[in-house]
């Protein structure tokens, strides 16, 4: 399958009932979704999904990822320790895509327990939507490796 239709999806516990919502939505929009779990409600540890998930992206095996957890910080805290990931948070429809258009992210994280379910569909359909706008933005970019 063509890789821009390729999406990896995880997170956590906190995360686990939209991530299997938002599956079902990337699917019925012609996406191969990939869940890096988990794959249960049960309390889990988001490095354990983030990590894997976040290496995929890096090598190129998804078009990009997308992570949910509780307040998004962990599972972008996590994702941010590879060094070809651009994890970052959105918790509305602007944010979203913004963190696209400015700083060319590779994985979305979204707040899970900070914005409804339908509020998070449509921030990862304006996250896949939009394009990364280069410019002054990719100087800016570059400068991100310490
Ligand atoms: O990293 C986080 C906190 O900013 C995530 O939101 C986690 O989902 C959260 O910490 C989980 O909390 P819980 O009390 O263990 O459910």
């Amino acid at each position: 399958m063509d890789l821009s239709k390729k999406i990896a999806i995880g997170g956590d516990h906190a995360g686990f009932e939209y991530k299997a919502e938002l599956i079902k939505v990337l699917t019925a929009e012609g996406y191969e979704v990939k869940d890096f779990g988990p794959y249960s409600n049960a309390s889990c540890d988001y490095a354990d999904f983030a990590h894997p998930l976040a290496s995929a992206v890096e090598n190129q095996e998804f078009r990009c990822g997308i992570l949910l957890c509780g307040s998004a910080n962990g599972v972008a805290m996590t994702a941010n320790k590879h060094q070809k990931i651009r994890a970052g948070l959105a918790w509305n429809v602007e944010v979203a895509s913004l963190v696209r258009l400015h700083n060319d992210a590779n994985v979305l994280c979204i707040p899970a327990r900070f914005v409804t379910l339908e509020e998070a569909i449509e921030i990862m359909n304006v996250f896949l939507e939009t394009d990364f706008e280069g410019g002054r933005h990719q100087l800016r970019i570059d400068k991100m490796p310490c």
